[in-house]
């Protein structure tokens, strides 16, 4: 079940194991083919797979990213769109099926996300404090792939003005997303909240007990209780509604 986060700011909702252990090794690969270039030992050469629906890794301040649904424009925020791959949308497991059937996106018009963020993270790297924005439906799901980490969440300090905001450096809140858990953000945690996660090769147990899921006992009974937790690879799917989509003709 999808449950709030109790803690100082509202509109954190977490599901551990939202999808299974094979759902996990199914994405990854699937990831792994539609992203990478692979090289042809018997040709020696270079080929891109399936490239109809994704542009594949893209390297961006140090970390790589790829996007499924197609680009954003950014001046007036409209999704110029493109099919997600079927891994995603019209086979097994089914991501944003589920996702639909939680309810989060039933004022949109399809009434689930139409666009997908990756982002690899190797141990060590991480993402600075940001606001995601307004070309989005303000309800953001994160799938977390292959480790955890932990999200943490940061204010501006007094009354920011658009011109001169200082954030905070302490987070105000932070959550532990477990491999295959769902986190979503929506409600102050996305519009007055930035968001990061911290460049660490290892999450201490005393960061982890502080974590507002954790608190609250929201996690899966697998999260290993008082010990630290090296981070490995990890592969996030940020999963968005993009309102305004350019229709093509
Ligand atoms: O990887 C994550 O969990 C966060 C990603 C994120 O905040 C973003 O892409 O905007
Ligand atoms: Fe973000």
């Amino acid at each position: 079940m999808l449950s709030a986060v109790p803690g100082p700011v509202e509109g954190l909702s977490y599901l551990p194991d939202f999808i299974s252990i094979a759902d996990e090794a199914h994405l990854l690969s699937k990831i792994e083919e539609i992203g990478g270039v692979e090289l042809d030992s018997a040709a020696g050469q270079r080929i891109y797979r399936d490239r109809g629906t994704c542009a594949g890794w893209k390297d961006l301040n140090g970390r790589r990213s790829m996007y499924f649904g197609g680009t954003i424009l950014p001046r007036t925020s409209t999704l110029v769109p493109v099919a997600m791959p079927p891994f995603m949308q019209a086979s097994y497991p089914h991501i944003l099926d589920k996702i639909a059937q939680l309810g989060l996106y039933d004022t949109c018009k399809t009434s689930r996300p139409n666009h997908v963020l990756l982002n690899e993270y190797l141990p060590g790297q991480g993402i600075a404090a940001h606001e995601d924005g307004d070309a989005y439906h303000p309800v953001v799901c994160t799938l977390s792939l292959g480790s955890g980490t932990i999200l943490e969440l940061y204010e501006y300090e007094g009354q920011a003005t658009e011109e001169a905001r200082t954030i905070l450096p302490d987070p105000i809140m932070s959550i532990y997303a477990e491999r295959r858990s769902l986190l979503v953000l929506s409600g102050a945690a996305y519009t007055a909240c930035l968001h990061g996660i911290a460049a660490r090769q290892v999450d201490s147990a005393e960061q982890i007990q502080r974590c507002a899921n954790v608190r609250a006992g929201l996690t899966s009974s697998a999260l290993p209780a008082s010990q630290d937790v090296d981070r490995r690879r990890r592969v996030s799917l940020t999963m968005r509604h993009v309102p305004k989509v350019k229709r093509l003709l």
